[in-house]
C-alpha cells in the first residue's frame, strides 16, 4: 500500500483539523508513501473524486471528514464498481460508521494503521426511486426528524458539537409525535401499514452517536436491521430511548426490529428519507443491499 489519496472536508465538523492531517501527510511521505490530498469545495465534490479515482492507480482513499463526507465517496466508489478500499479519519460531528468500527483518532494512529491494518468487507446500502438512487454505509433514517442531521447549520455544528443535533431534534420532537408517518412496508415475505414518527434501516450498530439502536446489526451479514418506533406517546419514546442503552427496546410492543436484505417503504405523504445523515429523497423508496460490498481498511488488533 503505496499510492493514497486523501479525499478532505475542510469544513467539516469543528474544522480544527488541518494541522492533524498535516501531520498525518508528513508522517506518510517521510515513509516514502506517494500522497495526493484532496479538499473539498463543496457538495458533490468528494463523489466525484472517488468516482475517478482509479484502484489500478491508487492503493487506498483516506476520508476525512463526517459521516456526509464519507457517503459520498462511498457512492462514487460504488458508482465506479472500484475496489479500491478506503479508511476514515474521522473529523465530523458524530462520525457512527468510524466509530463502529473503532478508527484510530490520532494522525500517528492512523499511519500506523495503514502500514499494518487488514481489509475488510462492509455490506453497503442502496435507496432507490424511479429516478435515482444514493447509497448509504451506515443508516437510511425515514422521517422529519432524521432530517435534523442535514437542517443544522455547519456554524452550529462547529461551535456546539453534537449538542446542536440535540437542539435542532427537541424543536422536531413534538411535531413528529403529534404528525406520525403512515408507512406501508414490504419484504420479501411480509407487508404491513404502520404508523410511526421514525424508522432506521441500519447496515452497523450505532446511529446518531448512539451505540446499539439495532444491536443485531453487522456490516457483513447482508442484512439490513429495520427499526420502526410506532406511533406512540412521548412517555413511552422517552422509555424506548432509556431501554436503548441497554439493547431491550427491540422487545418493546412500540417497536418494531426486523431485518431483510430488500424493501419498499411507501406513503400518501410527503416524507423525507436521510443517508448517513444528507437529505435522500422523498418516498417511495426500494433499500436493498448493494451488489458488490464496499473494502475498508481497519485496524488488524
Ligand atoms: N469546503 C466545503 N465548504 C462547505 N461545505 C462543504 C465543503 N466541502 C463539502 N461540503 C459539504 O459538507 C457535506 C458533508 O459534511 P460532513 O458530513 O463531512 O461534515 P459535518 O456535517 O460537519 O459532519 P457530521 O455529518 O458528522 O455532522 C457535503 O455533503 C458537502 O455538501
Amino acid at each position: 500500500m503505496k499510492k493514497i489519496k486523501i479525499i478532505s472536508n475542510p469544513s467539516s465538523g469543528s474544522q480544527t483539523h488541518a494541522r492533524d492531517l498535516t501531520k498525518l501527510i508528513n508522517y506518510l511521505i517521510e515513509d516514502n508513501f506517494v500522497v495526493q490530498l484532496f479538499k473539498t469545495k463543496g457538495k458533490n465534490d468528494a463523489y466525484n473524486e472517488a468516482l475517478n479515482t482509479s484502484s489500478d492507480e491508487w492503493d487506498l482513499i483516506v476520508v476525512s471528514g463526517g459521516d456526509g463526507t464519507v457517503n459520498e465517496v462511498v457512492h462514487g466508489i460504488c458508482d465506479s464498481e472500484s475496489d479500491i478500499p478506503i479508511t476514515i479519519y474521522s473529523t465530523g460531528t458524530v462520525n457512527d460508521f468510524a466509530t463502529y468500527l473503532n478508527l484510530p483518532s490520532t494522525p500517528y494512529k492512523l499511519y500506523r494503521m495503514i502500514k499494518t491494518g487488514k481489509i475488510i468487507k462492509s455490506d453497503v446500502g442502496k435507496v432507490s426511486n424511479e429516478d435515482s438512487h444514493r447509497y448509504f454505509i451506515n443508516v437510511f433514517a425515514v422521517g422529519n426528524i432524521a432530517s435534523v442531521s442535514y437542517v443544522t447549520d455547519k456554524a452550529q455544528k462547529a461551535i456546539f458539537g453534537r449538542l446542536a443535533y440535540i437542539v435542532e431534534g427537541l424543536k422536531e420532537l413534538p411535531n413528529t409525535l403529534n404528525q406520525p408517518m403512515e408507512l406501508k412496508i414490504k419484504t420479501n415475505d411480509d407487508y404491513l401499514e404502520v404508523k410511526s414518527p421514525i424508522m432506521i434501516i441500519s447496515n452497523s450498530n450505532t446511529v446518531g452517536g448512539f451505540e446499539n439502536i439495532c444491536p443485531q446489526a453487522k456490516i457483513d451479514d447482508q442484512k439490513l436491521d429495520v427499526l420502526i418506533i410506532k406511533h406512540s406517546r412521548l412517555k413511552e419514546v422517552a422509555q424506548i430511548l432509556i431501554d436503548a442503552f441497554s439493547s431491550k427496546h427491540i422487545y418493546s410492543e412500540d417497536v418494531l426490529y426486523f431485518q431483510t436484505d430488500t424493501l419498499t417503504i411507501e406513503s400518501n405523504q410527503t416524507v423525507p428519507g436521510d443517508v448517513d445523515g444528507e437529505y435522500g429523497g422523498n418516498l417511495p423508496v426500494k433499500v436493498e443491499i448493494n451488489n458488490k460490498p464496499i473494502n475498508i481498511l481497519v485496524r488488524s488488533d
